[in-house]
């Protein structure tokens, strides 16, 4: 078994200099409440353009807060924590016109991104939102009605939820962006699209260098597509955080032919979490008293194997 502790790279190491011209997001210890109540803790991130990067975690570890951070919908603390293509990720508002950002809300209510405000349960077809910028972009509005198998005619008020889906992300990737993040938006995409969407992505980053930063909990057909992973714990910390082919127990799992080494990894580093927080409420009901989240919540370290990346400090802490 590797001991992790012997390597451990620093994010905080990663971050310390300045926001670099290949660089697309520097998070500097970022911390985020909702109220009184803490999600994020000291997460630290720097991604280079035209990485591809995988947010894994489970319900409620803070990926979709962490990607709203990113989106520029919260303010976080300290102030300055989150730099987006070189700027402040809440308050330029220039971000938007090269950033995209995608969520499951959408279609439930409006199109409430690009200031158009379009109910999208009403007879509208799909030519009839966000026409300018469909206009300003043909051949990638053709390209991606192609991709994502949209009939232009299609109305808003009689599409199903894969189709309202399909529909979502056209408008969101009509416009060439920097930076994407999706946050669980290919829920209810057949084989067909999914697929064909993660290597128009790919190519995405490949071609234009653009940057993608991913929530999902689905990992069919996904290994192989991230360049990058980030774990999220349910303590709100990151677990690891690196190049995927600096994980040493997925290149293990892969030359041992497995046939889904993301999900075996994602499976474990999460039963673990969940080991360790029965262990944790047992301790505690022993203890009768409240133990430590972060001194008992390990996963990527008492699941052994999950060598090099990035560890925090903290993950050290009482091993
Ligand atoms: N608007 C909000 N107000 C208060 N608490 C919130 C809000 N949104 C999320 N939370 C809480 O913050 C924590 C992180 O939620 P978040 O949605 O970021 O997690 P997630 O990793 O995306 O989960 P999932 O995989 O279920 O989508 C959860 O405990 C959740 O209850």
């Amino acid at each position: 078994m590797t001991d992790l502790t012997k390597t451990p790279l620093k994010p905080e190491e990663d971050v310390a200099g300045p926001f670099l011209p290949d660089d697309a997001v520097l998070i500097r210890d970022l911390n985020f409440s909702y109220g009184d109540r803490p999600v994020l803790k000291g997460i630290n991130m720097r991604l280079k353009r035209g990485s591809r990067c995988l947010l894994i975690g489970a319900n409620g570890a803070g990926k979709s807060t962490l990607l709203r951070i990113l989106g520029g919908r919260h303010l976080t603390k300290p102030d300055d924590a989150v730099t987006v293509m070189g700027m402040h990720a809440f308050r330029d508002t220039k971000l938007n016109l090269i950033r995209a950002y995608m969520d499951t809300d959408w279609g439930m209510r409006t199109v409430a991104f690009a200031g158009y405000g379009v109910p999208l349960q009403a007879d509208i077809p799909v030519t009839g939102m966000m026409s300018k910028l469909q206009s300003q972009h043909p051949e990638r509005r053709d390209e991606l009605l192609e991709l994502l198998g949209i009939d232009p005619e299609w109305r808003m008020n009689r599409v199903s939820d894969g189709q309202r889906r399909r529909v979502q992300l056209f408008l969101g990737l009509v416009r060439p962006f920097d930076i994407l993040l999706l946050d669980e938006v290919t829920v209810s995409l057949d084989v067909v699209v999914r697929q064909d969407l993660l290597r128009w992505l790919r190519r995405e980053t490949e071609v234009r260098g653009a940057t993608v930063i991913y929530a999902t909990h689905i990992f069919d057909g996904l290994d192989d597509w991230p360049s990058h992973l980030h774990f999220m714990t349910n303590q709100g910390r990151t677990g690891w955080q690196g190049k995927l082919e600096d994980l040493e127990h997925y290149q293990e799992l892969r030359r041992a032919g497995d046939p889904g080494p993301l999900l075996r990894i994602a499976e474990r580093w999460l039963r673990t979490e969940t080991e360790e927080q029965k262990r944790r409420k047992l301790r505690e009901k022993e203890l009768g008293t409240q133990v430590l989240d972060d001194k008992l919540s390990q996963p990527t370290l008492s699941g052994g194997g999950f060598a090099a990346g990035r560890m925090y400090d903290h993950f050290h802490e009482g091993v």
